[in-house]
C-alpha cells in the first residue's frame, strides 16, 4: 500500500450462511465435518469490492438498504473477516457503527469507555487522562455509572461518539449513527468531525442523506447488491444513487448496468463541483435524511403572540466555541421579533433580528460586527457585516458596551440552524477578529404546510404554467 493510501480493500467478497430455520443452525453445528449436506444457503453480502482511500480523505458510502455498506465498514474495521480478498488498514480506526456494536451491555458507561479505549490501543493512563473530556462530550451525567443496557439509543450514541472522537483516530468510521440524538448534539458531532478532518484524519461516512454526503465528502462510492457500482465526485455518485432509489423495478437491472459502465469515466469527475448532476431533478433528500427532527414542533396560529414564533428553552447549542478574543467579548446572542420579543422558533417568511452585545476591555479602531447562519452540518448559508470596512466605527473606547443588531428575513426551509457572531477591528495594519463565537445561538424554523419551494433557501420562486398549444388547436 502506498503511504498515501490508508485503506486498501482488494477483491473482497463476504458470504453469510443463512439458515431457513433456527434448528438448522444447530444441525449444521452437529454435522460431522465431512458431511456433504449443508443446512444453510449462502448469501453474498459483498461481491468483489475493491477500494482505496487516501490519507485525509473523507469518503461517503451510499447505497440502498441492504446494499452492503455496514458489512464493508465492519470488514474495514476488522470486526468481520472477508470470505475472499484482502483488506489493509494503517492507523487507529475509531468506529461509530450501527447501534448495538461496540459496547458490552452489562458494563457501565465508564467501564465501556475503558474497554473501548483499550481495544483502540490506548493505555489505561491515556484513557484516564481523556476520561473527563469524554464524559463532558457525552454529557449523560449519572448514567455514566449505569450499565449501558439501561441507556436510551440517544445516550448510547452520545457515549460511543464521545469515545470515538476523543481517541485521536487516524480513521474515523461513522455509520448513520448521527441521525440519533438532538440537533444540538448533532451539530457538536459535525463540528468535531470537521476538526478531526482538519487534523488530517481519514473519515468514512455512511449516510442516506445526499446533502450530508455532498457537503462533507471529497469522494463517494455507490454500493448496490453488494457490488461497488460507481465511484467519483459526491454529486455525481449521489445522483446515480437517487436514480436507483427512485427507479421502477423493471428498469432497475438496466440502470445498474448503465451506472456500472460509467465507472471508468468517474475518476475524471473527482473534483467536488464537477460531474454531471441531475440530483436536483429528483425528490428532495432533506426528508429522507430527517436529520432535523421536529421533536418540539407545535402548531402555530395565524394570529396572536405565537404567529411570529416563540421561545423554546431547549434550543441551546452545545457546540459553542470562542475564538480570537482580544479585548472584546461577545455576549447574550439571541433572536428577537422586530417588536423585541425573544424567539428561537421562527416562521418562514417573517422578519427577525439577531442581537448580541460586545463588551470592550481595550480601546479599538475601525470596529465592525458580523453574523453568519449555518446548517446543522456546518454549511455556511449566508450572513452579513454591520458595515463596509471603510465605514466601520472609528474608535471604541475601553469599557464601552455595544449592541449589534442584524435584521433579516427568514427565507429558510423547516429545520434547525446555527448562528455565528464576530467582531472585527484594525490591529496594526490588518483587520482581524477580536472576538468570534461559533454556534453562538440556534433556532428552529417551523414546518410550512403549503410550501412549494425546494431546498434549504427559499428564493421566493413564483411558478407560472401556461398551455402553449392545446390538442384542438394543433389538430
Ligand atoms: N450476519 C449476517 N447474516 C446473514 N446476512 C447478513 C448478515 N449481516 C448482513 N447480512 C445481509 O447482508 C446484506 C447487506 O447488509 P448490510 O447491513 O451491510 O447493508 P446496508 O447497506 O448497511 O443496509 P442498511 O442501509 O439497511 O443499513 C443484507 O441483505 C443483510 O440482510
Amino acid at each position: 500500500m502506498s503511504s498515501e493510501h490508508v485503506i486498501r480493500v482488494e477483491g473482497v467478497t463476504k458470504v453469510f450462511p443463512v439458515y431457513d430455520k433456527p434448528s438448522h443452525r444447530l444441525l449444521q453445528m452437529l454435522s460431522p465435518g465431512r458431511s456433504k449436506h449443508r443446512w444453510f444457503r449462502e448469501f453474498r453480502a459483498l461481491h468483489d469490492v475493491s477500494l482505496e482511500v487516501r490519507r485525509g480523505e473523507t469518503l461517503g458510502i451510499v447505497g440502498r438498504n441492504g446494499s452492503g455498506k455496514s458489512t464493508l465498514l465492519q470488514i474495514i474495521c476488522g470486526t468481520l473477516q472477508p470470505s475472499v480478498g484482502d483488506v489493509h488498514v494503517s492507523g487507529r480506526v475509531a468506529a461509530l457503527l450501527e447501534l448495538g456494536a461496540g459496547f458490552n451491555p452489562d458494563f457501565t458507561g465508564r467501564e465501556n469507555v475503558f474497554l473501548y479505549g483499550t481495544v483502540l490501543g490506548l493505555t489505561r493512563r491515556e484513557i484516564e487522562q481523556r476520561f473527563d473530556e469524554i464524559a463532558a462530550f457525552a454529557d449523560i451525567g449519572e448514567f455514566m455509572e449505569q450499565p449501558v443496557k439501561n441507556y436510551s439509543s440517544g445516550m448510547y450514541v452520545r457515549l460511543a461518539f464521545a469515545v470515538a472522537v476523543n481517541v485521536t483516530p487516524d480513521i474515523l468510521v461513522v455509520d448513520e449513527a448521527l441521525s440519533v440524538g438532538d440537533e444540538a448534539f448533532q451539530r457538536k458531532c459535525f463540528a468535531r468531525i470537521d476538526r478531526i478532518r482538519d487534523e488530517g484524519a481519514t473519515v468514512l461516512f455512511v449516510s442516506h442523506s445526499a446533502g450530508i454526503v455532498t457537503q462533507l465528502c471529497d469522494r463517494a462510492v455507490l454500493l448496490d447488491h453488494g457490488e461497488l457500482l460507481v465511484g467519483g465526485s459526491p454529486k455525481f455518485v449521489v445522483s446515480r444513487y437517487h436514480k436507483l432509489l427512485y427507479a421502477p423495478p423493471e428498469r432497475l437491472q438496466g440502470l445498474r448496468m448503465a451506472i456500472a459502465q460509467e465507472m471508468s469515466d468517474a475518476d475524471e469527475r473527482c473534483d467536488k463541483g464537477g460531474g454531471e448532476d441531475d440530483a436536483d431533478l429528483l425528490p428532495s433528500d432533506r426528508d429522507d435524511a430527517q436529520l432535523v427532527k421536529s421533536s418540539r414542533e407545535r402548531p402555530f396560529s395565524e394570529e396572536g403572540e405565537d404567529s411570529h414564533g416563540w421561545f423554546d428553552e431547549g434550543l441551546v447549542p452545545k457546540s459553542t466555541v470562542r475564538y480570537d478574543t482580544r479585548g472584546a467579548l461577545i455576549g447574550k446572542p439571541h433572536l428577537e421579533t422586530p417588536a423585541g420579543r425573544k424567539v428561537n422558533v421562527l416562521r418562514a417568511g417573517d422578519e427577525y433580528v439577531y442581537v448580541y452585545r460586545v463588551k470592550f476591555t481595550e480601546a479599538m479602531k475601525r470596529v465592525r460586527f458580523g453574523m453568519l447562519i449555518k446548517t446543522l452540518t456546518g454549511l455556511d448559508l449566508g450572513g452579513g457585516a454591520s458595515s463596509l470596512p471603510d465605514q466601520s466605527l472609528d474608535v471604541v473606547e475601553a469599557g464601552c458596551e455595544i449592541e449589534a443588531r442584524f435584521r433579516f428575513r427568514c427565507m429558510l426551509d423547516s429545520g434547525v440552524y446555527f448562528l455565528n457572531a464576530g467582531v472585527l477591528a484594525r490591529l496594526g495594519e490588518e483587520e482581524t477578529y477580536v472576538d468570534r463565537l461559533i454556534d453562538a445561538a440556534m433556532f428552529r424554523v417551523m414546518p410550512q404546510p403549503e410550501r412549494l419551494g425546494t431546498g434549504i433557501v427559499d428564493f421566493g420562486v413564483r411558478p407560472q404554467v401556461d398551455m402553449v398549444e392545446s390538442k384542438e388547436a394543433g389538430a
